[in-house]
């Protein structure tokens, strides 16, 4: 556990950075700090681990007074990843993720092998250990700033803007392994970025900084959506408020059961099968492929591939309401389509099933 205990930063000419900052990043957690250029991120981070000294205040990490740890032995338990990585230009990758555990006289040979498993947890083939920096893409570069943080296995890990200088594509991967390396290792992160949506992404909590350092709120991704403590956070966070928290919220839709029929059936079964005319079209293991709509083939023969309908996304049992809606809303034939984690088909949902669901919730202490 991080907590700040109003914590101010007054630099040198004045300026307040930090305003009595007050907070707890819980361990094993993501605590991610957001908010405009110059509202004091990145000078909170640094004070984690006393790269920038408080004027006032104090950071306590679990019940140790920061402020009373030499910097360099507090830097032993926190990982610390930048923008652009900040890898060594002149060093190889595995020398760059060795850094910490040669500087802490770890045994190489027991670092170097897991340097290597590192590489390939965030990600890496090993072939990239003994290139240099210039000789990978910037994404490359950014996984190799992750395994460098993670070399000497700190319990912290403090990011700031780790993802911000590739391009949307890349940041998505790099994210989606980020939460998937965190649910194995469960490290308390604090993670520093300007982009709301990456926030909520991410975060276990998000805390929206003012400019001038002041908190504005601390929350969990779906309650700054829905419950934004002011016109700052409320503005801050965006557009699509309500239809961006469906994301958080899991909820089972009551299923219809769907009439199918299986690829390479014939096209006369399929007239007059359902109300509506359009047929779910399922594999032999009753895994959806696409809608027939069977006024559009008149004439005789096969269902093939190529006569479906491939619109409409696919939702899992008990996904996120609003994956269940846009499944809904995308579907051609108005329905949409429900599978299984081996995703073989369970059934359909209306649009109006997913808002009666929606409005159900409302009033709920978690309602969306
Ligand atoms: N060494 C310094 N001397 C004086 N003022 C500083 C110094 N470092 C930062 N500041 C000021 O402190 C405020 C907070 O800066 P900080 O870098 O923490 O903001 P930030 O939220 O991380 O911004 P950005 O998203 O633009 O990186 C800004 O007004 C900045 O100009």
């Amino acid at each position: 556990m991080i907590r700040f205990d109003a914590v101010t930063k007054r630099y040198p000419d004045g300026t307040v950075a930090v305003d009595a900052l007050s907070l707890e990043a819980p361990s094993g957690q993501i605590t991610v700090f957001v908010g405009p250029s110059g509202c004091g991120k990145t000078t909170s981070l640094r004070m984690i681990n006393r790269m920038i000294e408080p004027t006032s205040g104090t950071i306590w990490m679990d019940d140790q007074d920061t402020g009373k740890v030499a910097p360099a032995q507090l830097r032993r338990g926190i990982g610390y990843v930048i923008q652009h990585a900040g890898l060594f230009p002149h060093r190889t990758i595995l020398d760059n993720v060795l850094t910490v555990p040669d500087l802490i006289g770890m045994d190489r040979k027991a670092s170097r092998a897991r340097a290597m498993e590192l590489l390939e947890r965030v990600g890496l083939e090993t072939r990239f250990a003994s290139r240099y920096p210039a000789q990978l893409s910037g994404g490359q570069q950014q996984r190799v700033g992750v395994a460098r943080a993670l070399a000497a296995d700190p319990p912290v890990m403090l990011m700031d803007e780790p993802f911000s200088a590739v391009d949307p594509v890349v940041r998505e991967q790099l994210q989606a392994e980020f939460l998937r390396l965190q649910q194995e290792l469960g490290k308390t992160i604090v993670f520093v970025t300007h982009d709301i949506d990456e926030a909520i992404k991410l975060g276990d909590q998000v805390a929206v900084l003012n400019v001038g350092g002041v908190l504005a709120q601390l929350a969990a991704p779906a309650e700054l959506l829905s419950r934004p403590a002011g016109p700052f956070v409320a503005g801050f966070v965006g557009r699509d408020r309500g239809y961006r928290a469906l994301g958080f919220t899991t909820d089972t839709v009551p299923v219809r059961e769907a009439v199918t029929l299986e690829l390479g059936a014939d096209l006369g079964s399929a007239r007059g099968l359902t109300e509506d005319g359009w047929v779910l079209i399922v594999d032999d293991q009753r895994r959806p492929q696409g809608w027939l709509e069977v006024a559009a083939h008149p004439g005789s023969g096969q269902i093939l591939p190529e006569t479906l309908n491939l619109g409409g996304t696919l939702a899992e049992e008990g996904a996120a309401l609003r994956t269940t809606l846009d499944a809904a809303l995308s579907s051609p034939s108005g329905r949409g389509v429900i599978v299984d984690a081996d995703q073989r088909l369970v059934g359909t949902v209306t649009v109006a099933d997913v808002v009666a669901r929606i409005e159900a919730r409302q009033g709920t202490p978690e309602a969306v």
